[in-house]
């Protein structure tokens, strides 16, 4: 059976003044899913997330959420069921923040009782009654998440969550993701930091210049990226192999393989008891990505 698509954009252009931020933009979030985006500084990132939310509005094209057309009549309802963690975090200094989630609370029309188990999930139940002024730049990101996740919302929208975190706070913010997801949430991540992704996002979707360059599983986008994999074996002693595997030590050999060549040249090694060695070095994602927006000439 398809899962259900929570949110459709289809092709979405937005302009601001003479600036084209996206440029016919189609995408869709299925129920569960988690769907990195990537892309530099101007690629469109905030822009997309801003127009899902329904907080700007298209130049062109259509956007439904739940099935349902967003139009302004039923938006608020519609907005009920998406958590936003926004790039920047405005929070009241004056507040403690258990007083800021219960505002925020609420906002959204849900039950306060939940709200210092919530503190406790993202690791500032302790500092709940502090006020939020004195918060460190990691605990207010911590208290931002508890304020996206009010209300167990269906999609989460998370604009860039890891910037300027420690390795502690961005570990706690991916054990919440891999739960959430767990859980059937539908998540959307903004980020630079694609290699973070490993491990949690289904999908990777890639924008540059308000286009959207790729969109599919990290399988998906490494044959897509046209970067090979790299083969590196030692011998116990002396042999003799073709061509295309270079020599690069005594009885070592190093060799490219792209798409399912890699069997094929691993056939080539014959037996492999007299092997002292084998690597393949599969390319990172940072380096995929970096690969694909240097070929993309948009
Ligand atoms: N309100 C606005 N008025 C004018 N231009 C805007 C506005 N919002 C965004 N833009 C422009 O649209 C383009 C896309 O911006 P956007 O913030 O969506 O990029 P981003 O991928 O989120 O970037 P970053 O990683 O730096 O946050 C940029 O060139 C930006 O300057």
């Amino acid at each position: 059976m398809s899962k259900e698509a929570y949110i459709v954009l289809k092709n979405i252009s937005k302009t601001f003044k003479q600036m084209q931020a996206l440029k016919e933009v189609d995408l869709s979030l299925y129920a569960g899913e988690c769907v990195g985006l990537v892309g530099h500084n101007g690629a469109g990132k905030s822009t997309l997330i801003k127009l899902i939310l329904g907080l700007i509005q298209p130049t062109e094209g259509s956007i439904q959420l739940f099935n349902q057309d967003f139009s302004l009549k039923n938006a608020s309802e519609l907005r009920r069921q998406i958590g936003y963690l926004p790039e920047t975090v405005a929070l009241h200094g004056a507040l403690t923040g258990e007083e800021t989630l219960n505002f925020y609370a609420r906002l959204k029309g849900v039950p306060l009782e939940d709200n210092l188990s919530l503190l406790a999930r993202v690791g500032i139940a302790q500092a709940a009654n502090r006020r939020v002024g004195t918060y460190s730049k990691g605990m207010r990101q911590r208290l931002a998440l508890a304020q996206a996740l009010l209300g167990e919302p269906k999609v989460l929208l998370f604009d860039e969550p890891t910037t300027g975190l420690d390795p502690a706070s961005r570990q706690m913010f991916y054990d919440i993701v891999g739960e959430l997801k767990a859980k059937g949430t539908t998540i959307l991540l903004s980020t630079h930091a694609l290699a973070e992704l490993e491990g949690y996002a289904d999908r990777i979707v890639v924008m540059k210049n308000g286009v959207k360059l790729a969109d599919g599983t990290l399988k998906t986008l490494q044959s897509q990226s046209g970067l090979p994999e790299r083969i590196e074996v030692k011998f116990k002693s002396a042999t003799n192999l073709p061509s295309h595997w270079e020599k690069i030590g005594e009885n070592a050999y190093s060799t490219q393989s792209l798409g399912d060549q890699k069997i094929t040249l691993l056939k080539e090694l014959g037996d492999l008891d007299l092997l002292a060695s084998l690597d393949i070095y599969t390319p990172s994602l940072d380096e995929m990505y970096m690969h694909m927006l240097k070929r993309e000439d948009i």
